[in-house]
């Protein structure tokens, strides 16, 4: 099946990148002897680039090989604006003769390595929201839902529309198919550069071949594609425009894919067998030198190095002829890329563009005023609607419903038909109510914590395409799991309610449903704060059950007489403001029970903590910088 071509949207406005010695650098921490990452560290800076030269136009593909490790992923970042600290970004790197600014983020479209995506959004679900939070507004909902299926069409979807994306844990859509949708994703906005990371990695020799197709024809509609490729097929290899090879961090090629093979032979490397000429430059550039005709410079220190003991060292290895050879073959392809190809690519520039358009029209495609796609209020019903859907599954989970059922008639039975008349009696229904609001205070806790540190990947591949707010995606991540969890407490409510002959009356009840809602929302807002703040599931977990167990052991049930230095704890602890509220609606005399304070004072501590807990989860969110 081939992919059909975009009929309906207009070609995208042409952006011509050039780059100039483009180097970058990171701060390699070290460890201490013992392998830890605190105590005694040292930091060195470390090189990745080493002055790349290249550029791409509208209607190119531009292909960037290497082996593993030698800074594909890096440098399409660098130029796919994802990092621009020029503390750490050195050279010249232009759009339509124009720096970088965020303001370019609606014209590039980034595919990464990994499949970032709902699990449980079926592909047309995934397209549709896309399309939705990504199209400017003066597309109408109904337009951008065609577009959506336009894309869906473009990139042969259509017979997987309505099956989920899945992941490692849930059978879905096929690899190939994900990887279509990442793309689909990105040309939803029509972009005028489209970069992407390991687009075949992990695909089928076919589809891989498929996906190259797809890309050169969206490169051919009027993009500049750039994409990192590990080992394309000959066949694929034919369909790239241009080429950059890299070896370590340096060029040993640029230009024109087809004229690879001759600039190779120029220099001295032949293959000597038939071979796909994607495998012929990999190897050369690893240094691995079978099967080809070597430089004459190079085969007579072959012939030495042939005869000398294996005495000398690289690095820490021991150095053998072998390696010896690789190193002087890069230093040889690096040193003839430098001098023979960079040179006349250089020359070559935004003049040739120029001519045929004018440069402030292609400057102020460029600069365009960065604005949001949509406006607060439908990135917050979009979001909320689509993580009501993603996670509808949970909702009707019946092992989630059947817990909590089982949960409440287990505590029925225990304090089947309980009173209060003797202290005996007492002691035991407060146990209840202690029970119900640390029940209901770490539930939902549990479960909030996990929300960031999961989405973080999703999160951060949207943001980075401004695709929403943070402020809105907050609000309706926070919000959208609410009703299911109060729904779930309503049930155990009505449950425990009656089988253990708590206070009768209509008003009783229904203040003790309230109490334990508002405990079900503070809970959760300290389960967002931990997970926001800590973003690491395991980290959180385990801060989050000793808070529990701080939060549980200062309730007011286990110890009345708390010293005052850790007294405070009493005061952020929601189950302790719940159990008292709880205390209050049941017995008229609670002073008895040695609770102070009226419980308006809990309800109103625990309003507080409802907003308070969120408000700080959301200065936790914003200062881990999930943005672009
Ligand atoms: N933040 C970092 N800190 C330290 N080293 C880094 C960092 N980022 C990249 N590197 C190193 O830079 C080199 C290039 O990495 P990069 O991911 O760009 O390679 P690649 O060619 O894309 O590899 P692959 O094909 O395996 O994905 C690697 O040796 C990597 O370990």
């Amino acid at each position: 099946m081939d992919f059909e071509m975009e009929k309906d949207v207009n070609p995208p406005e042409s952006i011509y990148l050039q780059f100039d010695a483009v180097k970058y650098n990171v701060v390699v921490k070290k460890t201490n002897k013992w392998g830890c990452a605190w105590g005694m560290k040292t930091a060195t800076e470390k090189e990745i680039l080493h002055g790349i030269s290249g550029s791409v136009g509208a209607g190119e593909m531009l292909a960037m090989m290497g082996p593993s490790g030698s800074g594909k992923t890096t440098l399409l970042n660098v130029l796919g604006g994802r990092r621009t600290n020029p503390q750490w970004v050195s050279g010249s790197i232009l759009y339509n003769d124009v720096p970088y600014t965020k303001n370019l983020k609606r014209r590039i479209g980034f595919v990464t390595q990994d499949d970032v995506l709902f699990p449980h959004l079926t592909v047309r679900e995934t397209l549709v929201f896309s399309a939705l939070l990504r199209l400017p507004d003066k597309f109408r909902k109904d337009q951008k839902v065609e577009r959506a299926q336009a894309v869906l069409a473009q990139l042969g979807l259509q017979r997987c529309a309505d099956t989920i994306i899945g992941n490692q844990f849930l059978r879905g859509v096929s690899g190939g198919e994900r990887k279509r949708v990442c793309i689909g994703q990105e040309i939803l906005i029509n972009p005028s550069l489209l970069f992407l990371d390991e687009p075949t990695s992990g695909l089928d020799s076919t589809t891989a071949l498929r996906t190259i197709s797809l890309l050169h024809k969206l490169a051919h509609q009027g993009r500049a594609v750039m994409a990192t490729i590990h080992q394309p097929s000959s066949r694929a290899f034919h369909m790239f425009d241009k080429l950059i090879l890299l070896s370590e961090g340096f060029a040993t090629y640029f230009g024109k894919a087809k004229g690879a093979m001759t600039y190779f032979d120029s220099i001295g490397f032949t293959p000597l067998i038939p071979m796909n000429p994607a495998d012929f430059l990999l190897d050369l550039c690893s240094g691995n030198i079978n099967d080809m005709s070597l430089p004459p410079k190079l085969q007579q220190k072959h012939k030495n190095l042939s005869f000398k003991k294996q005495d000398n060292t690289v690095g820490n290895a021991p150095a053998t002829p072998r390696t010896l050879l690789a190193k002087d073959v890069k230093k040889y392809l690096v040193d003839c890329c430098e001098h023979q190809i960079s040179t006349w690519d250089r020359t070559k520039s935004l003049q040739n563009q120029k001519l045929k358009q004018n440069l402030k029209e292609l400057q102020a495609v460029v600069s365009e005023k960065r604005q949001w796609a949509t406006t607060w209020w439908d990135q917050f019903i979009i979001l909320f609607d689509r993580g009501f859907r993603e996670r509808r599954h949970e909702y009707m989970s019946w092992m989630r419903v059947l817990q909590m059922v089982l949960s409440a008639l287990l505590a029925g039975c225990l304090w089947w038909r309980s009173k209060h008349s003797t202290p005996n009696q007492l002691q035991d229904q407060e146990g209840l109510l202690f029970f119900i609001g640390v029940f209901w205070g770490y539930f939902p806790l549990f479960t909030a914590i996990f929300t960031f540190p999961l989405e973080r990947p999703i999160l951060t591949k949207e943001r980075a395409t401004d695709m929403y707010r943070l402020s809105a995606y907050f609000m309706a991540r926070t919000l959208s799991d609410l009703p299911i969890e109060l729904g779930l407490a309503v049930i155990f409510i009505i449950i425990i309610y009656f089988m253990t002959n708590l206070r009768h009356g209509f008003l009783p009840f229904m203040y003790t449903t309230l109490a334990v809602c508002l405990d079900v929302m503070a809970s959760q807002g300290v389960g967002f704060c931990i997970g926001a703040a800590i973003m690491d599931v395991q980290k959180a977990s385990t801060f989050a059950s000793v808070i529990v167990l701080a939060f549980m052991l200062a309730g007011g049930y286990f110890v009345q007489h708390i010293p005052p230095f850790i007294g405070w704890v009493k005061y952020i602890s929601f189950q302790s403001h719940t159990y008292k509220i709880l205390s209050y609606i049941q017995y008229d005399n609670a002073k008895l029970r040695g609770l102070h304070g009226g419980p308006t004072k809990s309800v109103l501590a625990l309003a507080i903590m409802v907003v308070a807990y969120r408000v700080v989860a959301y200065t936790a969110l914003r200062r881990m910088k999930i943005s672009a």
